[in-house]
C-alpha cells in the first residue's frame, strides 16, 4: 500500500486548495446570515438546502420536496465562482453544513448523476482536515481546511476519490492536535436535468428488485 503523503505539497488530482477566499469580517457576516435562516436535522449534523433539497436516504435531489430558492447571502458567492472561472455555470444548489466538535461526514463521493462536475466549498468558523481516499489504490491525502478557504472538488477528486471528515474533537497539526470548533460549510453544486436523475434513481430502485423463482417480487435490502 502506497505511503499516505502531506497534501500540502500533492493534493489529490482535481482539487484546488484557496486559502482566504473570504476575508474574516466577510466569514462573519456569512455566518450570521446563515444562524439567521432556519437549519434542519435530517442527519445527527445540522444543515440547510437551498434551490434543490438532497434526499441522504436515496441519494438523489429530491424534486418533490421543494427547497427554499437560494438567498442572497449564498447567491453573491456562487456568482462570484462563476465569475472567477471557478465553476462554468452558477450553482442552482447550495447546502450549508454544521459540525460540532466531535461530528463529521462518513466517507463519500457526492452524488454523481445528480450534480455536475464542480463541487466548492467554503469553511467557516473552525478549521478541520479532510480526508480524502482513492479506493482503488489505497492512496490517502489529509487536507487542512481553515476558515475562509474554499475547497474545489473537480476531475478525480470529485469523481473518484471519497472525501470524509472524521468524527472527533481534535485534527493532527503540524506543532501536535489542534481543537476543532464549530465549523459551518457552505457548499455549492451545480444540477444536472432532472429527468436523467430521475432516471438514475429509477435505475437504482430497479437494481434492488428481483422475482423470486415463484414469482413473487422481491425487494433487497440497500447495501
Ligand atoms: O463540509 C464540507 O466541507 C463538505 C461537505 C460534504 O462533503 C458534502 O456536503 O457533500
Ligand atoms: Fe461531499
Amino acid at each position: 500500500m502506497p505511503e499516505p503523503f502531506d497534501a500540502r505539497d500533492r493534493l489529490p488530482p482535481g482539487l484546488r486548495y484557496l486559502p482566504d477566499w473570504l476575508a474574516p469580517d466577510a466569514c462573519a457576516s456569512l455566518l450570521s446570515a446563515i444562524d439567521a435562516a432556519e437549519w434542519s436535522s435530517p442527519l445527527r449534523r445540522r444543515v440547510q438546502h437551498y434551490g434543490h433539497r438532497y434526499d441522504y436516504g436515496r441519494r438523489s435531489v429530491a424534486n418533490a420536496s421543494p427547497a427554499p430558492p437560494i438567498p442572497t447571502w449564498a447567491g453573491q458567492h456562487a456568482k462570484r465562482l462563476v465569475h472567477e472561472g471557478l465553476m462554468r455555470a452558477e450553482a442552482g444548489q447550495v447546502i450549508v453544513n454544521e459540525y460540532l466538535p466531535g461530528q463529521g461526514i462518513s466517507p463519500h463521493v457526492d452524488c454523481m448523476p445528480c450534480f455536475g462536475p464542480v463541487v466548492a466549498a467554503i469553511s467557516l468558523g473552525s478549521g478541520c482536515v479532510m480526508d480524502f481516499t482513492h479506493p482503488g489504490d489505497g492512496r490517502r491525502a489529509e487536507v487542512p481546511l481553515a476558515p475562509g478557504s474554499l475547497c474545489i472538488m473537480a476531475g478525480p477528486a470529485r469523481y473518484s476519490w471519497r472525501h470524509s471528515i472524521a468524527a472527533r474533537k481534535s485534527d493532527p497539526g503540524a506543532a501536535g492536535r489542534v481543537p476543532r470548533g464549530r465549523r459551518v460549510s457552505v457548499t455549492f453544486r451545480t444540477v444536472i436535468d432532472e429527468g436523467l436523475a430521475d432516471a438514475h434513481q429509477l435505475s437504482e430502485s430497479l437494481s434492488r428488485v428481483r422475482v423470486d423463482p415463484f414469482g413473487q417480487v422481491v425487494t433487497l435490502a440497500v447495501p
